[in-house]
């Protein structure tokens, strides 16, 4: 009988990855919800008035629910587009009470209202929502991301931003990105040599991965293939992250405890992979640390990796081992995805708009010495439409559309309260294509980000809230820098070195932007394109 069930749940597990198919499971139950839905009704109602009055004192509006379901059945495979429908189907612009499942949602739509949130009561909504899997994948969790606010956080933030992700350390990293940009170029010219089409998101993905290697234990991961399956631990992990667990949605649920279950050992299996690649990773380092160390030597640039900053601080912090796989961990979770993403929305766009692969064109020829075949770090400081360019990707394709924060004590905004111990999301996405904030909203025009255009003033780093890619405020993006040091540099060179055109039989226009919603959102289709050498 456990056994089918398991397998049954497993069997859920794996349509659960939307919203919507959440249905699939809930149908079944449904009769069983209404039975606890009716007895906790039932139990409210016994409540002195008094004491209802304070819980639900101005919350914010909510549009019409179905009993038990809440507003599941609204949200879509897409969220963030479903809640943004939503809001603005009812006129809820700036801050929306949902309830999925038992679960109320506060979801934040408008530029005003997310500086509340993120600069008025920034503290107040400091903190993460609970996740089974991150408790278990991320050790606590112990990383940045995910871990709740408090003094842990604090700490292990500072260590990264004043060690790890400054700009000094990002900086040291420009050869191993020219490198890596380099060894990317050769690769797209074997395949421009035999006239072939090029899988750019497997390429992008690829590239941002060994970067990501090369920052975390100073060397690429390529040889013997271990870079395709370190890959595909990120993957698998990310898309276990990114699941929702149906039990925080019905408690109820967690009496029969059968989908935690499945969700955990899930974990644990992917937590015991990255235990074996990481403990062997930090071993060989300390190794190395200590050989260093007894020779009275200076460590040399190779030995200044993530993974040695984080044991050479290691006494400082009081970290414990796992506490430092976590934060190492973050790098892979939080840079990869992100950065290759935004890599693969911009040349999408750009490839339906030739005329500004062109312009972009222009400008980074003009920028690098005649006869050079490779943009250099040094070449980028003057590309002002490069920049542009991938702004305008980061407002129509925010890669982490719904910044999800958590709040720890009640607040005020706008009149309506918002109490401790609930989930907000802050829809990034939405805010990015409102169109009171951006002229033709939904138009790819990056010329809005220079110049003259009504954009030019708008940065990412947090103080304009109608621009949100990286967040704002004490839970902001710690890899900026770092992650956009990447992009610029990738982009620069693909648009330099070669001319892109469509496979045949296929037209720029056939190019599809559908997304799919995850810890990242991605481009749903392959973008497959064929280079033709220019330089
Ligand atoms: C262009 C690529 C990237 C984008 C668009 C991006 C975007 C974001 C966003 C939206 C958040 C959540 C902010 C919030 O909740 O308010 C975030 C958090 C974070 N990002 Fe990035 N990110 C990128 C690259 C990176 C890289 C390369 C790293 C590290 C190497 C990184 C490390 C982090 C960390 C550690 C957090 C958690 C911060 C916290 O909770 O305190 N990101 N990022």
């Amino acid at each position: 009988m456990s056994i089918a069930m398991a397998s049954l749940a497993q069997q859920f597990m794996l349509e659960l990855k939307t919203p919507r198919s959440w249905l699939l499971l809930l149908v079944p139950l449904f009769l069983l919800l209404v039975r606890y839905s009716l007895s906790t009704f039932s139990a409210k109602r016994g409540r002195p008035r008094q004491q209802q009055a304070s819980d639900n004192h101005h919350p914010p509006p909510s549009p019409p629910a179905l009993p038990v379901l809440g507003h599941l059945h609204l949200v879509g495979s897409l969220p963030h587009v479903s809640l943004r429908n939503l809001a603005r189907e009812h006129g809820y612009d700036d801050l929306m009470l949902l309830r999925l499942g038992a679960m109320p949602v506060v979801v934040v739509s408008s530029p005003r209202a997310a500086e509340a949130v993120l600069r008025t009561h920034d503290l107040a909504f400091a903190s993460r929502p609970h996740s089974l899997v991150a408790e278990i994948v991320l050790y606590g969790p112990s990383d940045i991301g995910f871990a709740p606010y408090g003094e842990y956080w604090r700490q292990a933030r500072k260590l990264v931003t004043t060690h790890m992700l400054t700009v000094k350390r990002v900086q040291s990293l420009r050869l191993a990105r020219e490198e890596e940009v380099s060894f990317v170029m050769a690769k797209i010219g074997e395949t421009a040599a035999a006239g072939a089409a090029v899988d750019m998101s497997d390429l992008l993905g690829s590239y941002i991965n060994d970067l990501a290697c090369r920052a975390v234990m100073g060397k690429s991961f390529r040889s013997k293939g271990r870079d395709k399956l370190l890959r595909e631990l990120i993957e698998d992990t990310s898309s276990l992250l990114a699941g929702f667990n149906v039990e925080e949605f019905f408690p109820f649920l967690a009496r029969f405890g059968v989908l935690s279950k499945v969700v955990r050992a899930k974990s644990e299996r992917v937590r015991r992979r990255w235990n074996e690649l990481l403990d062997s990773l930090i071993e060989d380092h300390e190794r190395k640390y200590v050989a260093v160390a007894a020779s009275e030597s200076d460590p040399s640039e190779d030995d200044d990796d993530f993974i040695h900053v984080v044991l050479s601080v290691r006494q400082e912090y009081g970290l414990t081992s796992e506490q430092m796989k976590a934060i190492l961990l973050d790098v892979f979770f939080a840079g990869i995805g992100t950065s290759s993403s935004v890599l693969d929305f911009t040349m999408a766009e750009l490839m339906r708009r030739p005329h500004l692969m062109e312009k972009l064109r222009a400008e980074v020829n003009s920028s690098v010495p005649e006869g050079l075949e490779l943009v250099s770090e040094a070449d980028l400081a003057d590309m002002a439409y490069l920049r542009a360019v991938i702004k305008e990707s980061l407002r129509l394709h925010p890669v982490v559309p719904l910044l999800p924060h958590f709040s720890t004590a009640s607040c005020s905004i706008d009149g309506h309260t918002v109490p401790a111990g609930l989930r907000v999301l802050v829809n990034s996405w939405a805010i990015g294509r409102n169109a009171r904030c951006w002229e033709d909203a939904e138009e790819f025009i990056p010329e809005r980000f220079i110049g003259d255009g009504g954009a030019a003033h708008v940065s990412f780093k947090g103080s304009d809230f109608q621009f949100l890619p990286f967040g704002s405020g004490r839970r902001m993006c710690a890899g900026v820098n770092f992650g956009i040091a990447s992009v610029e540099l990738m982009l620069a060179n693909l648009v330099h070195r070669f001319d892109w055109e469509m496979p045949e039989g296929k037209k720029r226009g056939d190019i599809d932007m559908s997304e799919v919603f995850g810890l990242v959102v991605n481009r749903k289709h392959k973008l497959l394109l064929v280079p033709k050498l220019r330089v």
